[in-house]
This record gives C-alpha cells, structure tokens and sequence, in this order.
C-alpha cells in the first residue's frame, strides 16, 4: 500500500491540497479553494478585508478554519485517496498573525463536527481578524524596536531582517499599543502556519525556525526566542509565544476530527508548518546554491538557498530558516500579481490580451520605464503609493503591460545583487508564472534560462515533500532532499524561456536607467 503525504498552502487569495505519492514520484491529487469566490460571506478581496486605511489589511482567521473543513470536504468529493495519509504538512502565508484567549486550547482539544472548525473556535480568539503580511501600518512601531536594539543593522544581525512593517513583531507591538486590554487578553500568538497546524493537532503548534525568522523576534542564529527583541516589542511577550521548532519536527498525530469528517487516518501525524516561501524552496529542489527562485504569487518574491547567515547590509531583504536546517535569502515585493492586475484592468484586457502586448512590444520597451508602486512598496521602502512613468504615455496600453513586468523584474535584479553572484538558472513559480510571456521578460531581463515546472504550486508541494522528509526522518528511514524532490522536478518545455541575445545589451542600459529614476523617485 502506497504511503501518501499531504501538503496545505495556506496563501494570501487561496488554499490549496496537494497529494503526493514519494515513491512513486508523483503527484496524486491537487484541489484548491479561493477565499472570495468560495466563501463570499467573509467579505474579503484578493483574500484580504477592506479597510478604509490603506495601510490596514487583515484578514478574517476563522475563512481560513473554515476553508480548511471545505478543502477537506472537497478532497473527499474527489475521490482523494485520503486514507492513506501518512502524514500532513504545510506552508501558510508569511508574517500574519492570530490571536487566542486563554480559552483557545479548549476550544482547539474540543474540536466538534457539529460546528465545523470556524465554529468550534469562534469565540475563542481575543482578536477577530489577523494583522498580515501586506499591512503597512507599523512604521512608528518599526522605528521604535529598532532605536531599543541600536539600529537597522543591528536588528537584522540578530534577527535576519531589518524591521519591517508586516513582521509580527512590530505588528504585535501596534496591537498592543492601540488595545491593550485585548493584547492582555491574548494568551496564544500564533502566525498563519503555526494557526493552521494548531487546528489540524487540536492544540497550540509550535512555530518552525523558517516562518519564525520572519517576526523580528528570533535570534537568527540560535534559533530560539530572542530576549531582547521581546522586550523591544511588548510586555509578557515570551509567555504568549508558543516554543520554537525545528522545520522537520513530527508534533504527533491528526485531531480525531479529521479521521471523523475527512477519513484520515488516525495515526497521521502533523508535521510542523512553515512559511510559503520557505515551502517553496523545498517544492523547487533548491538544497543548493547557483539557481534562484522567483515566486509570482500575490507578492513577488525572489530567493535563494543560503547555506551560512549572511544578512543584507542595504537591510532590505531578509534570511529565514531553510526547511533542510540551513538558511535562505530572499527580497519581497508588495507590488507583484495586483499591479499587473491593476494595469491589466486599466485597459481592459483579460491575460491573454496582456501577453499579447508583451509580444507586441520590445525588449526595453523604447527606454520607456514605470515605478509600480500602486501600493506602499517593501522593495525598495515607499511609504505612500504613486505610480510613476518616464517617457510612457499613460494611455499606451501595450506599453504599460510592458513597462510594469520590466520594472518587477529590474527591481528583482537590482535588489538581489546582495545574494552574491547571479544565478545561472531561475525556477519560476507562482500564479503567474503559468504565463510564458511574463517569463521571457524575467529570462530576458535576468540574462539567464527560467524554467517552471509541471506542479506549478511550489509551495504546496514542498509542504508534502517537507512532511515526507519529516516522517521518514523520524522513522528512522534515510531520506536525502535531492534524492526525494528531484522527480518532482519536472520542467515544462512549454513555458521554458531562454535570454535572446539582442535583449542582453539593451537591459544593462535600461536597468542604469531604471536604478536613476528609481534613485530620483526616493529621493
Ligand atoms: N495567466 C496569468 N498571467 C499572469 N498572472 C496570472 C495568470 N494567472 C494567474 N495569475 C496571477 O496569479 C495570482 C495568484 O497567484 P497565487 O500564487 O495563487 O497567489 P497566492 O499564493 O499569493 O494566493 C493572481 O492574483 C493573478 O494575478
Ligand atoms: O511577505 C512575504 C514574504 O516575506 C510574502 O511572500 C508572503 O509570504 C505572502 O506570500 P504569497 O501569498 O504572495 O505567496
């Protein structure tokens, strides 16, 4: 009987289930659920709650339980082969935050079929929505954690990051600072991947060392809660945090609430959630260095395998954990699926129409340049939104779509040089990159071949692979990471792009060009 894992996405739009089959190399089944278009009556947008601060976004903690029942519901209607389940894992959105009362354990053990996941935990939370990675509101709180540690070099030295405004730490500071009574309350802090994992063991989940990394609390290199950083964030801190964990720790079998409403079986085990980037860097095979990753979901990021803790001295980017226990880098940019959206829809075009003016359109785009910042950027720092356009009519549809996926990917190549020398290959994952124009943009621009893989959700399949290197582990089987992802790899030659040799030139010219304007606009 073949012995299949489960990996979760927990991302900002979706969640998706993946399947896989190790032995076999396979991926059995995948599903997904679309928060706005599946459970409307949360009210969200692109997965996020509207609000009349454009620096707010939050979004609803109980969509996400109860789209975890429904994903569930939905494998079993598929036929997903879920009793054989050996053991589940999973990758959530970076950064965001939920918070339990002193009644959430309770609630968690007591999960109840009945209710549903929403309803068994509702009522339990001392917050009602969750603070997440797009949120730009904690600048004064940034400032303030970083005066307290002696500077933004200082704070990314001990904690692989600069201060930023969507890292829980600072936003557990605002939330402390504008309800103090609720943050008094709050007896549990947990981040997406460690929420999610909570409810599939029916008890709080310790948060693993990749997503960890990304609060401005961990002490990048010993891996373990950093005191001062806790006492530069808010009182009693340390109390309200679950323990720390290594990113292939087995936290014990599923709540029997999921061999009751999903049949899985009783003895799968949970094996502890990460961030979606680091899942990703396990879904693409990156164990070492030379290649890149650029992931064009809602956010566009950019990272790599790092196997020592080398901080960014621009304190730009970021290091968090690697799933294999070693580090990775990587650079994070707001403006990435809803910019393109946005200029996509300024001229009505559906995503076929969007490639075909990329293919309209030359490489350099005639020296024409956008700055996409439709919102507060995290690459480079814009604290207010404002697009702005050098030589490009704003009316000139095809070159707009061109000018703001030149601009993601300049910026990419602009802010990574920090990672060390340029990859001789990208992986390319994401939503987006299911689009092979977008992709020649970033061969193009990168000078280098791009290649995206047949399971284009990386981050879902790494939280399998994750769960299957985990379990093995602790029964005691060998398992080595190339060994177990390199079938999944598995290259699709339709949406491989190679650099054509006449754009070389002219990208060394505009990317020149781009940095000035970009220099120009800060300042
Ligand atoms: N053919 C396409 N071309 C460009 N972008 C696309 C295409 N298909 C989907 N996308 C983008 O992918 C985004 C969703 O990516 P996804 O990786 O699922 O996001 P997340 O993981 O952040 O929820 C959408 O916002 C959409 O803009
Ligand atoms: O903030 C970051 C990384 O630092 C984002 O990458 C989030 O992790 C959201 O990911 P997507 O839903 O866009 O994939």
């Amino acid at each position: 009987m073949p012995r299949y894992f489960l990996g979760l996405d927990s991302s900002t739009q979706s969640l998706t289930a993946l399947i896989i089959d190790p032995a076999a190399g396979s991926v059995v089944h995948e599903t997904t659920v679309v928060y706005d278009r599946e459970l409307p009556r949360y009210g969200t947008r692109h997965g996020v709650l509207p609000d009349a601060d454009p620096r707010v976004v939050h979004a609803p903690p109980l969509m996400w339980a109860e789209a975890l029942d429904l994903v569930f519901r939905r494998l079993h209607d598929e036929g997903a082969p879920l009793d054989r389940i050996a053991a589940v894992s999973g990758s959530g959105q970076q950064h965001g935050s939920v918070y339990g009362s002193e009644r959430f354990p309770e609630a968690l053990n007591g999960l109840d079929r009945q209710r549903g996941l929403a309803g068994s935990i509702s009522g339990t939370l001392s917050r009602t929505t969750a603070p997440v990675w797009m949120d730009s509101s904690t600048a004064a709180e940034c400032e303030e954690i970083t005066r307290a540690l002696g500077g933004a070099a200082a704070v990314a030295e001990a904690t692989g990051s600069a201060a930023f405004e969507r890292f829980t730490g600072p936003q557990i500071r605002r939330f402390h600072k504008t309800d103090p009574e609720a943050y008094e309350k709050t007896a549990h802090i947990a981040l997406v991947s460690s929420f999610m994992a909570s409810l599939l063991l029916g008890r709080p989940a310790p948060i693993d060392h990749g997503d960890g990394a990304g609060m401005n609390l961990m002490d990048i290199r010993q891996r373990r809660w950093h005191g001062k950083a806790l006492a530069a964030t808010a009182p009693d801190l340390e109390r309200k945090l679950p323990p720390l964990t290594p990113p292939d720790a087995v936290l014990g079998p599923v709540h029997p609430y999921f061999s009751r409403t999903a049949g899985l079986p009783s003895d799968a085990q949970v094996v502890a959630w990460s961030g979606d980037n680091p899942c990703s860097l396990a879904g693409l095979g990156l164990v070492e260095t030379g290649r890149h990753a650029v992931s064009c979901g809602t956010s566009d990021t950019y990272f790599g395998f790092m196997p020592e803790c080398h901080t960014d001295p621009r304190a730009e980017g970021h290091i968090f954990g690697a799933p294999t226990g070693d580090y990775m880098s990587l650079i994070c940019f707001k403006n990435g699926s809803l910019a393109r959206e946005r200029v996509r829809d300024a001229f009505g075009y559906d995503w076929e129409a969007f490639s075909a003016a990329l293919r309209r359109t030359p490489p350099g785009n005639h020296g024409r340049i956008m700055l996409p910042y439709f919102e507060p950027e995290i690459v480079p720092r814009v604290a207010g939104a404002g697009i702005r356009r050098k030589g490009l009519d704003e009316n000139d549809a095809d070159a707009n779509c061109r000018a703001v996926v030149e601009a993601q990917m300049m910026s990419m190549r602009l802010h990574s040089a920090w990672m060390g020398s340029r990859p001789r290959e990208l992986y390319a994952t994401g939503g987006a990159s299911a689009n092979r124009e977008i992709l020649q943009v970033m061969a193009d621009v990168h000078g280098c071949l791009v290649t995206r893989f047949r399971a284009g959700n990386s981050a879902a399949l790494g939280a399998a692979l994750r769960g299957a290197h985990a379990f093995a582990a602790a029964s005691g089987e060998a398992c080595d990471w190339q060994t177990l992802t390199a079938p999944f790899l598995d290259p699709d030659p339709e949406l491989a792009a190679n650099p054509r040799p006449e754009s070389a030139a002219v990208y060394e010219d505009l990317i020149r060009a781009y940095a000035d304007f970009e220099q120009e606009a800060l300042a």
